[in-house]
């Protein structure tokens, strides 16, 4: 079964997050390891993720100069991890060398995706940074010019998912947080749609952290999400 679900392991402690990864099988989903973890114990806690059988997607969202990013993304790479990103605000020149970095890794490369605009972000959050376009506007912009860098793919909200298959094709990769099952509280979300909507859009992945992570039976809400996309 190649899963779908990439589940944001946003925990504070180790303990926490391996009391949920030694219950599923590296079937089921792959995994997330965000700013908190990554701060808290870093490589070492990639490592063991590893070492279990799971693809790493390490969401460090760099966005720094194109010399900086990309020997981050190459330290990315020599950790092994499946997939990696970068803001795509940083720029073409950016995105560019970090994509250039990746070459002598050939099949060996993680992926390399850009975040184009937060799923947590709407027009007037948009607006209060000075950028006056609709997220939609923004999303089609930063994904192009991804695609232009020739990286893998983009990080966008599901509500982005159909205009970005079509304008980038069948191969770019598609990844959305911003993922409520029903009735899930959305918190600090603001483009968000079910699973299964989102994959009928055309999402690749599907990043799903609290509804999975702060729930009582965390197991089960994955396993349910896995069926109503088909894949139990
Ligand atoms: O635009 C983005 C980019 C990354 N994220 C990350 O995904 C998860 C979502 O967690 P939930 O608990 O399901 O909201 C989280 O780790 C974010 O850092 C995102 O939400 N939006």
């Amino acid at each position: 079964m190649d899963s779908k679900v990439i589940v944001a392991l946003d925990y504070e402690t180790e303990h926490e997050a391996l009391a949920l990864v030694d219950q599923i099988d590296p079937s089921l989903c792959r995994l997330k390891v965000g700013k908190e973890m990554f701060t808290t114990l870093g490589t070492e806690f990639v490592k063991q993720l590893h070492s279990r059988g799971f693809d790493v997607f390490l969401d460090l969202k760099y966005h720094d100069i194109p010399n900086t990013v990309a020997r981050a993304v190459r330290s990315a790479a020599d950790l092994g991890v499946w997939m990696v990103d970068l803001h795509a605000s940083g720029g073409l020149r950016m995105m560019e060398e970090a994509k250039r970095i990746l070459e002598p890794y050939g099949k060996d490369a993680p992926l390399l995706i850009s975040v184009t605009v937060l799923t947590s972000m709407e027009d007037v959050d948009l607006l209060q940074i000075g950028i006056n376009t609709s997220p939609m506007e923004q999303v089609m912009r930063l994904a192009r010019l991804t695609q232009r860098a020739g990286l893998d793919g983009v990080v966008c909200s599901p509500q982005e998912v159909a205009i970005l298959r079509e304008i980038c094709g069948a191969d770019f990769k598609l990844v959305t947080p911003g993922i409520r099952p029903e009735g899930s509280d959305v918190g600090d979300q603001r483009r968000v749609m079910t699973p299964s909507e989102a994959i009928q859009a055309g999402s690749d992945y599907l990043v799903i952290g609290r509804p999975i992570t702060q729930s009582t039976t965390p197991v089960e809400v994955l396993k349910k999400i896995n069926a109503s996309l088909g894949l139990s």
